[in-house]
């Protein structure tokens, strides 16, 4: 039985639209093609490795037939680093489906390295594949049809900023949100303390965000910190073509076997659980369902912004307080959702209204 694929947001939403994904065909990529294409998008999935692309392309196309001779997935052989391939892979988007809708720049990575190793060579690669990839794409994205038409852009970057405790706790104690105070009304001075604590809950905060390195990844950390620059100077200059254009900041803890196979040690993403506040790594449904918010018209009045998605782990590096093992923020995964949504007897469960 192939592994269930779900969303959030409503079926259909994306009937009609056409998304390029880079990276597409591995791990949190792979989430994005299939949630867009669950949400009723097409899509073309782009990468340097042909074999991995026509496999997932295969499968895909199988699993989400179209209604047309077309296929609903479009593998197409690019390394974003290439200016020639980036221009090929527009055209032949616009050649199969006729249109651009939506860019997710998901394509990228780089290897560890103590700065002071890095040749030239290496440090170029990895701010090519990056920044300059990331702006190929954009580019000619622009050139070739958001330019006439709008569209919407993700940028998938990586956490590399870092909070300023002292500083943001000032404005936590102001901003909290109606739905956490809505949940139950306050006994003590905070809705931690009334109802969260037991319950969990949402609350949205401002923090002062500093500015912080990637130890061991300075090349990567310079680049996608260009290509956070890059996201808020195209959401100003392309707002007046009907562009938004927005990014997210994974944590460096989004497991999948593919981003686990190049570092070489198996272990190395679950070493890093115990500095994430949500004490537990995440996983690519988790990004994906960011990204197809931030592609949909709830997120129409959102542009130049980057969300993080962390666990809090870009938070905490600086903080005294430990916080204590606890399994009380479950993973949102395709799988979960679909084990609670059918009754003991395994029987989909009846709307309720
Ligand atoms: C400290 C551990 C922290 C763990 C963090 C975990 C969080 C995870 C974050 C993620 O991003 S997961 C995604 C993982 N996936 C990838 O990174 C895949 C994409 N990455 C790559 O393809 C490569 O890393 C690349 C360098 C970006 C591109 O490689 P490519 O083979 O196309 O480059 P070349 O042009 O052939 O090589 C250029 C040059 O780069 C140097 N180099 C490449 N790989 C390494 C390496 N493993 N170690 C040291 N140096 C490397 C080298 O100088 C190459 O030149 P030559 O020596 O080959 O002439
Ligand atoms: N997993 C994590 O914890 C984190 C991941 N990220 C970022 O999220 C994105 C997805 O990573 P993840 O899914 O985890 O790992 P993967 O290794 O599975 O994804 C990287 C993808 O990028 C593609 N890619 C790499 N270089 C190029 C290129 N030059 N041209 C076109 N495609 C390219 C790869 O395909 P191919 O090799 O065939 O080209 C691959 O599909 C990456 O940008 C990664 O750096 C950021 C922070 C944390």
């Amino acid at each position: 039985m192939s592994s269930p694929i779900s969303s959030v947001l409503r079926k259909g939403l994306f009937q009609g639209k056409v998304a390029i994904v880079t990276g597409g065909a591995t791990g949190i990529g792979s989430a994005i093609t299939k949630e867009l294409l669950f949400l009723g998008c097409d899509v073309v999935i782009a990468a340097r490795k042909a074999d991995r692309l026509s496999t997932a392309a295969a499968e895909l196309n199988r699993r989400f037939p179209a209604e047309n001779k077309k296929d609903r997935v479009l593998p197409v052989v690019c390394n974003i680093r290439k200016e020639d391939e980036v221009k090929h892979l527009m055209q032949r988007t616009l050649e199969h489906f006729g249109k651009i809708d939506y860019l997710v720049n998901n394509g990228g990575g780089q290897f560890p390295s103590p700065a002071s190793d890095i040749s030239l060579k290496g440090w170029n690669a990895v701010i090519e594949t990056n920044l300059t990839g990331t702006f190929l794409m954009c580019r000619e994205a622009y050139a070739s049809w958001f330019g006439e038409h709008g569209g919407a852009i993700v940028n998938i970057i990586a956490d590399f900023f870092k909070g300023f405790p002292f500083m943001s706790y000032v404005l936590r104690c102001f901003l909290v949100t109606y739905s956490a105070l809505a949940m139950a009304p306050p006994k003590r001075s905070s809705p931690y303390h009334a109802y969260m604590k037991d319950h969990g809950g949402a609350i949205v905060t401002i923090v002062t965000d500093m500015w912080k390195g990637w130890a061991m990844m300075s090349h990567s950390g310079a680049a996608r910190a260009g290509v956070d620059n890059l996201t808020k100077s195209l959401s100003i200059e392309w707002a007046n073509h009907g562009i938004r254009i927005n990014a997210v900041a994974p944590g460096s803890s989004i497991f999948s076997e593919t981003a686990a196979a190049n570092y070489g040690d198996p272990q190395l993403f679950q070493k890093a659980i115990p500095r994430i506040p949500a004490k537990r790594l995440g996983n690519p449904e988790e990004i994906s369902a960011t990204v197809c918010f931030l592609l949909s018209p709830a997120a129409a009045f959102i542009t130049g912004e980057t969300v993080k998605i962390d666990g809090a782990a870009s938070l905490y590096a600086q903080s005294h307080w430990e916080v204590p093992d606890h399994n009380k923020m479950p993973a949102y995964s395709w799988k979960n959702e679909e084990e609670a949504n059918r009754d003991d007897d395994g029987a989909p469960k009846k709307a309720k209204i």
